[in-house]
């Protein structure tokens, strides 16, 4: 409970609440072994909702369960297949061999993977159905306007973060207009819904996913030059900008010395189950005694999608037990990482097009952050960055710091803030920072022999150890790559070394890519978590083009593990 309980929800869609019944109908037919509950509300309706509906309710029912042929002739003779509303197509900017491709990957068997890595974004090319345009109401799937690149498998549709490495990979590929489309999709979410959602699905209007909409149009800006493209992209990074700043997702908190920050924290607008996994969701809320303590609960799976790290034992009181998720209580180092720089891309793109009043707010702005993350993350003992926990029962007006507060367990999103050193390195960090950042980094017990892991604590959840997870990789290595220290920089190429053997041995023997990885050992696919290990996959395919594009690989450097 708490007085965090409160907070708005929006309201379900019709065609949402239909097919989670049939969800919750589905696991009683078939049982919880391999039941994705995902795969029932992404089910197009060929026919309308209503006729749709009531030949569900005329389904026979024997102790309350639709036997098993009736329910599997229903799905086939009402809906379309799942994933049909997104249809391949072919990127027009695709090459097998684009010219200037990974100059520095001098090795052919490194050479002849990055190929085909390049080659899966083939594989995971889409646009959405002509049906999609014309009858909204049929699916749960959202009517972007441009191609797109998803992660792959049960990930169907656009990803929010996902796509920010997505983006970079394309980048490596020479293909700027499929990076542009993208970017232009997730501009349009903000416009219709005033966020850029978790992902491009009905059921994902409740919340967002951390916030990297400014790094996506900067990357691109970057290898383009393209100033229309940054533009017509400013009103949706203003428009985003202010829905992580204000309302639910703003909190101030009053230092030790008087001074009042205002920092940014994960909330959804939602309590009831997450449409997706909403038995999942009902199972762990069974054993909650009262009906607020569930909708507590609900509010708080939500908002732990919304960071992305879901789940993890970074967001529980207690991490054997996922009904203590706190996630509106924390005010995280990474969120607010995020949004210190887009403060920063805002205020360079403002400059650009020459709004000189929006660049000094937005710099303003991304001073008042940088001066809010050092007095209330910042942990001078431990040389890292820790979230802050609010202490419960106190979620309105102003908080008052209290060192206790701070989480002292160690998770890689610690030290997330060394990505921004690439953007103002020697500007607002000086050495000694660099050195002790450093320091505490290398003695963490994160770093592991095929990669940086998520935390130290083996939870079962897959935001935990053993799992390492390409974003946290890349933003890290490229952190300390560009942080001006010479020892951080031979350590980023260690870790990117470590990290590219793993990702190359576990395609050789799957002849996937994977979403996740378990970084205990050279080779290992992730585990844990709610669903089946996915392959592809978006984000993990662009981290390794981005890192070979950064470090090279030399002829006689191995790619087996060793
Ligand atoms: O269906 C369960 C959850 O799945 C997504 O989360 C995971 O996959 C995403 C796509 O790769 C990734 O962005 C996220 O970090 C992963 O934890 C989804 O984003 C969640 O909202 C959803 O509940």
């Amino acid at each position: 409970g708490g007085c965090c309980d409160g907070g708005p929800a929006e309201h379900s869609t019709p065609l949402v609440s239909f097919l989670q019944r049939i969800q919750t109908a589905a696991l009683k037919t078939l049982g919880p072994k391999s039941f994705d509950p995902k795969f029932y509300v992404d089910l197009p309706l060929t026919r309308d909702l209503e006729i749709t509906e009531a030949a569900f309710a005329d389904l026979p029912r024997v102790h309350g369960v639709i036997p098993k042929h009736h329910l599997e002739r229903f799905i086939d003779s009402y809906f379309g297949d799942v994933g049909g509303d997104l249809v391949y197509v072919e990127p027009k900017e695709f090459v097998p061999e684009p010219e200037g491709f990974l100059p520095e990957v001098k090795n052919s068997k490194v050479r002849v993977w990055a190929l085909e890595i390049h080659s899966l974004w083939k594989n995971l090319s889409r646009r959405v159905s002509d049906d999609v345009k014309n009858r909204p109401e049929r699916h749960t799937l959202l009517p972007l306007p441009e191609p797109m690149i998803i992660p792959g498998s049960r990930f169907r549709e656009v990803y929010y973060w996902d796509s920010y490495w997505i983006i970079r990979g394309l980048l490596v590929s020479k293909m700027y207009d499929a990076a542009k489309e993208i970017v232009n999709n997730l501009a349009w979410l903000v416009d219709t819904y005033g966020h850029v959602l978790n992902g491009a699905r009905a059921y994902y209007v409740n919340r967002s996913q951390p916030p990297l909409l400014s790094s996506m149009v900067m990357e691109i800006y970057s290898r383009t030059g393209d100033l229309t493209f940054v533009r017509k992209s400013l009103p949706s990074l203003l428009k985003e900008y202010s829905f992580w700043n204000t309302e639910i997702h703003k909190v101030i908190i009053r230092d030790l010395q008087g001074h009042e920050h205002s920092l940014s924290r994960y909330f959804a607008m939602w309590n009831t189950p997450r449409p997706e996994s909403a038995t999942i969701d009902e199972k762990s809320a069974s054993k909650l005694p009262s009906a607020s303590d569930k909708e507590h609960f609900y509010r708080q799976a939500a908002s732990t999608a919304e960071t992305g790290w879901d789940f993890s034992s970074r967001w529980m009181r207690n991490s054997s037990d996922i009904t203590t998720l706190s996630t509106t209580l924390i005010i995280p180092v990474d969120l607010n990482a995020y949004l210190y720089k887009a403060e920063l891309d805002i205020a360079f793109f403002a400059k650009e097009i020459g709004d000189d009043q929006t660049s000094e707010s937005f710099s303003k702005a991304s001073k008042a952050r940088q001066f809010a993350m050092r007095s209330i993350f910042w942990n001078a003992e431990m040389n890292q960055w820790l979230d802050y926990w609010l202490s419960s029962g106190d979620c309105q007006g102003v908080h008052q710091f209290e060192a206790k507060n701070q989480n002292h367990n160690i998770f890689a999103s610690n030290f997330i803030p060394m990505w921004n050193w690439r953007h103002v390195s020697g500007v607002h960090e000086n050495s000694s920072t660099v050195e002790r950042v450093l320091k505490s980094f290398q003695v963490s017990g994160l770093i592991q022999p095929a990669g940086i892991a998520t935390s130290l604590l083996n939870s079962g959840q897959q935001w935990d150890y053993p799992n390492g997870w390409a974003p946290i990789e890349h933003m890290i290595v490229e952190g300390l790559s560009n942080s001006g220290s010479r020892a951080a920089g031979k350590l980023a190429e260690d870790i990117a070394v470590r990290w590219i053997r793993t990702n190359f041995a576990t395609y050789n023997t799957t002849g996937a890519m994977h979403e996740k990885y378990g970084v205990n050992g050279c080779g290992i696919v992730g585990g844990g978590g709610e669903y089946k290990p996915q392959t592809g996959f978006g984000w993990s395919n662009g981290v390794v083009l981005a890192l070979l594009e950064e470090f090279g690989w030399p002829v006689d450097r191995e790619i087996e593990c060793n």
